[in-house]
């Protein structure tokens, strides 16, 4: 026997990555029995630039990669093996060094609507107060009732759900999948179908993260790998990359697999949700990174010049 070093999953603190971290670790032990063993696997939590700023924009705080940046530094220092993050936290371009290697079987991408009285979103009072800190959201809400009134509700799940408690807004949006993660789907008022509230790109994937380097760990990752959500995801990353995207701009994506034949939804708005920019591809699983590529081709042709550099 040589002595093994514990694997360390790096992670943030908050409930929702927490429970991420913890489905990661079942999903190793299952696949590796061994790893069930006392101090085979060890969770480290880090805290990052976005849990220090929740009270400020994140546009203030200086854009991409706030979730991601000091999971990665403890990749790259030893301090974790690998990260585990929500694939819609995750920039299209990773440092070099760096990669996702697996990713877990896809939640489902949908947003999940709160509202105190309990009406849903098309039945809300003329102008209700929609709290959301989210553009893609705050867009696709105004789309639909341009008479609604955002205001920007920030903090983590059961903080955001708190504050529709205490009355601060009428509704919120949340994403179905860390409601389910998390065991808080009894409060969700509706679930909204993508034609209403189209996803964020990635919404309900978790990917792990590892340095490109350490086959080891690849290895133990490989088993939990979810062929489907890989190629759902590639497909939506592909648009992202392909748009230039930043957390900045309004841009929901969502790719469905039947099979081998994957569709893509593409719709790219400005922040009041008066223009609409929509794209769709089909093809096969093969053909994911050049659908998403070509549907951003096709949105980017239709954008007005000054469109991703106007506040
Ligand atoms: N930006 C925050 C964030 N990042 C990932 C999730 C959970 C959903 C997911 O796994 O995509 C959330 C919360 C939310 O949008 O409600």
């Amino acid at each position: 026997m040589t002595t093994t070093q514990p694997l360390r999953i790096g992670t943030r603190g908050s409930p929702l990555a927490l429970a991420q971290a913890h489905e990661t670790r079942d999903r190793l032990i299952a696949a590796h029995p061994h790893l069930a063993a006392p101090g085979a696997i060890e969770i480290v939590i880090l805290k990052t630039t976005g849990d220090r700023i929740q009270d400020r924009t994140l546009a203030e705080a200086g854009g991409k990669g706030l979730f991601t940046k000091e999971l990665e530094e403890a990749l790259f220092d030893g301090r974790a093996d690998l990260a585990v993050h929500s694939m819609k936290d995750v920039p299209t371009q990773l440092p070099d060094g760096l990669e996702i290697a697996t990713l877990l079987p896809r939640e489902d991408p949908r947003d999940a609507f709160f509202s105190r009285t309990g009406c849903a979103l098309a039945d809300l009072p003329p102008g209700a107060v929609v709290g959301t800190a989210g553009l893609r959201r705050q867009a696709q809400v105004l789309e639909l009732r341009p008479d609604l009134t955002i205001f920007p509700l920030r903090g983590n799940v059961q903080t955001r759900l708190s504050k529709l408690d205490a009355g601060e807004v009428d509704a919120t949006l949340l994403a179905l999948a860390g409601l389910r993660r998390l065991g808080l789907t009894d409060r969700i008022t509706t679930i909204l179908e993508p034609d209403t509230m189209l996803p964020a790109v990635a919404q309900g994937a978790i990917g792990i993260e590892i340095r490109s380097a350490d086959d080891a760990t690849r290895a133990l990752i490989a088993p939990l790998n979810c062929a489907a959500t890989a190629t759902r995801v590639t497909a939506e990353r592909a648009l992202l990359a392909a748009l230039d995207g930043s957390c900045r701009t309004p841009i929901a994506a969502l790719a469905t697999l039947d099979g081998e034949a994957l569709s893509l939804r593409v719709k790219v708005l400005s922040n009041d949700g008066r223009r609409v920019f929509h794209a769709a591809r089909s093809g096969t699983a093969g053909d994911a990174a050049t659908m998403g590529a070509d549907a951003g081709a096709e949105i980017k042709a239709q954008l007005p010049a000054d469109f991703f550099t106007t506040p």
